[in-house]
């Protein structure tokens, strides 16, 4: 397993009509191990989904550069020199799976055919990549459901047929741009419990925004707290609640914990103090 690495990584947008240029992320430097459950929390405007795009190859860094153990993800062509290693394409890669908050299915494909469409595109048999997508199925809980058709599916099962999609690649790492943000409260609690789950059989790294901080401390084995213009990682914290949420599996439990409420004023504190300084958009 490899680690990812941001390596003094900026990224500046041109300015809308010839406005002043937007420095969307300044200065990054940041690791995640592999294993790791890293979710990114911050005002609205802090470079979430910017740091997400990165980390995906979906945009090049302005400055620095982001390695995925020995392969370059993006930024590498101006500063690969000296640098050793394996592979310096840059750009998307099945080492990386992408879940959104829409998930993007296409409406006139069944839930097997959604998952395995990926695999069609790469030219795995159909035994092959109907297998391999049964198996994430599985893992989501939609074993009986891979004749539907995936309009008729819930939110939060069509989200969960994007989960079990990013899956079938087999990906290093898991990038999660507000998954859960579009589902009613219950729907939510159930998915991230769902996703710590896949986190636990996988042990893959996990990339998760989200605006919900009562989300963040259940989801999180390290808490980034971003903070705006520029977009910086302002507060870092290693957490547990996850894992004791895994023991237990009370989640109702776990987020009623003092040391749970007591981290959650912390970090809204440190948000709002954020928000008052003019990052909400
Ligand atoms: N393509 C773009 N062109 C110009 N400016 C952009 C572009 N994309 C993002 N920005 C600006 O960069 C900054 C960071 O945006 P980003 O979407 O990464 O933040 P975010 O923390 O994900 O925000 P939100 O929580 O609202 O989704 C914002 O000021 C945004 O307006």
């Amino acid at each position: 397993m490899s680690r990812l690495q941001i390596h003094d990584v900026s990224v500046r947008y041109p300015g809308m009509n010839g406005g002043e240029t937007v420095t969307a992320l300044s200065d990054i430097n940041f690791t995640i191990e592999p294993g790791e459950f890293v979710v990114a929390l911050g005002a609205s405007g802090c470079g979430k989904t910017t740091l997400l795009n990165l980390m995906a190859g979906f945009i090049q860094p302005s400055d620095g550069y982001l390695t995925l153990g020995q392969s370059g993800i993006a930024g590498l062509p101006r500063v690969a020199c000296g640098l050793d290693l394996d592979d310096q394409i840059t750009g998307p890669g099945k080492d990386r799976g992408v879940v959104f908050q829409k998930h993007a299915l296409l409406p006139w494909l069944n839930v097997l055919d959604n998952t395995a469409f990926g695999l069609k595109l790469q030219g795995f048999s159909l035994k092959e990549r109907n297998e391999r997508a049964a198996e994430f199925l599985q893992l989501v809980g939609l074993q009986d459901f891979h004749k539907h058709p995936v309009y008729q599916l819930s939110g939060g099962m069509q989200q969960r047929v994007g989960i079990a999609r990013a899956l079938t690649n087999d990906p290093q790492m898991l990038l999660l741009d507000e998954p859960l943000g579009a589902l009613d409260a219950l729907t939510r609690e159930v998915l991230q419990e769902l996703l710590l789950d896949v986190w636990k059989q996988t042990q893959k790294m996990m990339f998760f925004i989200t605006h919900s901080v009562e989300e963040a401390l259940f989801m999180a084995s390290r808490l980034i707290i971003m903070s705006p213009r520029p977009g910086r990682i302002t507060h870092e914290f290693s957490l547990n609640f996850n894992q004791i949420f895994l023991e237990c599996r009370d989640a109702r439990k776990v987020k009623s914990l003092p040391e749970f409420i007591a981290m959650r004023e912390q970090v809204l504190s440190i948000i709002h103090g954020d928000e008052a300084e003019g990052g909400l958009h």
